[in-house]
């Protein structure tokens, strides 16, 4: 028996549509598609029966036999799907290990070694399977994966993202510099193999609905790991197939003196990557602590996203990144998981990481100066300021109809949560006795924040497709 053609879910939404902007529509009704994927229609009160709200949004009668509806429990909320706009899935294979040391000697003693094991495809095809999963398991609804520089073993990262049903860009890295002889290319084999990864990853698609769950992204991996010939091709390549670029930035102040010595002819790190073509609307880059004000300028002009991977900042000792300061500019942020330089796949523990880097920079210099991120900003960064730095802001990032149904069913009560119910939380519980029934939800969207793990995430849909549930 086909499913029925529409879907209605009944209860509360909660998104993020503009930063500091949190909008709660606590007994809403939302209908998708399932054919598009795509959301058709909100009503803020969920009076009308679903097939009427359907046949209004549709503009064409149907019967309640082509609605599934589902409603929410009490506890359960809806959500836009979080967005990881950093991470190595290779090094999941030392994940929570090899902290001991700063970034430039971290990635000599682990992560180039470990990276390099995976040229098995075999291996690449197992890990990777189990990461996916991993990230999905945790809300993750779109990824910007970094591979190795192995063509086989990353395109074995795209089967396991398709084979999941995940959104993502999947990166075959280059390197062809100032890197260790068990883990190099030359800059011939990283060119030849980085067109072919595009090929293969592009050759399998069959229209415009593939191309928007899983596209190759041109991945330098760093700029004193590759030469300038490997960067301005990769950035020709970019540029004719309109692919996204990721690479790293201004991370640690040792790498950024690297950077200067292998380019001195650059008047900075973001210099590098301008002059190599690889600066644009497209471009993320990770990272982005230590930005000089002429950092700052290059990468507003271009439009260049950042990636805020505050858990790997502080685990490797690489800085606190001045979140404020990149917003104030104008400057588009998402959050990244940057594993294994961070130590948790979650992208709810990247919120908590970034209130807790903000708050470090307010405690510094005062509030007026740097006021902390809210949980309305967190949870935008997380979901829509994610899918602008990934350019999918107006396919992803918020319940809105027209856009692509990736959302989350959180369930605040699941077994073994560490969300307090209502009654054993005062502020709570008082909000909803006084009907103020929005600010009783605010506050559950603060504590998802702070406490919610994957216990919570009881269903991922990607594109209407339910992906995961518990
Ligand atoms: O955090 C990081 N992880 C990496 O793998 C890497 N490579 C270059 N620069 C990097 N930074």
């Amino acid at each position: 028996m086909t499913p029925p053609a529409y879907a209605v879910f009944r209860g509360c939404i909660i998104d993020a549509p503009a930063l500091g902007a949190l909008r709660i529509r606590p007994a809403a009704a939302l209908g998708v598609d399932r054919r598009s994927g795509r959301i058709i229609g909100v009503a803020a009160e969920a009076t009308a029966p679903p097939e009427r709200l359907v046949g209004e949004w549709t503009g064409a009668a149907v019967a309640a036999a082509d609605v599934e509806v589902t409603d929410l429990g009490a506890d359960q909320f809806l959500m836009p799907g979080l967005i990881d706009t950093h991470t190595h899935a290779p090094q999941f294979s030392f994940i929570g290990v090899g902290h001991d040391l700063p970034l430039m000697e971290w990635l000599e003693k682990y992560t180039y070694r470990h990276e390099s094991e995976l040229q098995d495809v075999a291996r690449a095809r197992a890990l990777y399977a189990d990461v996916v999963r991993r990230v999905l398991r945790s809300g993750c609804t779109m990824a910007a994966y970094y591979g190795t520089i192995h063509r086989e073993s990353t395109c074995a990262l795209v089967d396991a993202v398709r084979a999941a049903g995940q959104r993502a860009y999947v990166g075959k890295v280059c390197m062809d510099a100032n890197s260790p002889d068990y883990y190099c290319e030359t800059t011939d084999e990283s060119l030849r193999e980085t067109e072919a990864f595009v090929r293969a990853v592009l050759g399998d698609q069959s229209g415009a609905d593939d191309a928007l769950l899983v596209r190759p992204i041109i991945t330098p991996r760093f700029a004193p790991a590759c030469t300038v010939r490997c960067m301005r091709a990769l950035g020709d390549i970019a540029r004719e197939r309109r692919l996204p670029i990721q690479s790293h930035m201004c991370e640690s102040p040792a790498e950024i003196e690297f950077a200067k010595r292998c380019f001195p002819a650059y008047a900075s790190y973001s210099a590098i990557y301008h002059a190599m073509g690889l600066f644009g609307p497209r471009t993320i880059m990770a990272h982005c602590i230590h930005m000089s004000d002429d950092d700052m300028r290059l990468v507003r002009e271009c439009g260049v996203g950042v990636s805020h991977c505050p858990n790997s900042n502080f685990s490797l000792s690489s800085g606190v990144a001045d979140v404020r300061r990149l917003l104030d500019a104008g400057i588009p942020v998402g959050l990244g998981t940057d594993v294994s330089g961070g130590y948790s796949s979650s992208i709810i523990d990247a919120m908590r990481m970034a209130a807790a880097a903000s708050r470090v920079l307010t405690a510094q210099r005062g509030p007026a100066a740097s006021a902390p991120l809210s949980t309305a900003e967190l949870l935008f960064l997380a979901t829509q300021g994610g899918a602008r730095v990934m350019g999918m802001h107006d396919h992803i990032g918020t319940l809105d109809p027209g856009k692509l149904f990736d959302a989350l069913v959180v369930d605040l009560a699941a077994p073994g949560s560490h969300v307090p119910a209502p009654a054993a939380a005062p502020a709570v519980a008082r909000a909803q006795q006084l009907g103020r029934i929005e600010e009783a939800w605010a506050l559950r969207a603060e504590q998802f924040v702070y406490l919610a793990d994957d216990r919570n995430i009881a269903r991922v849909y990607i594109s209407a497709k339910l992906v995961h549930s518990l």
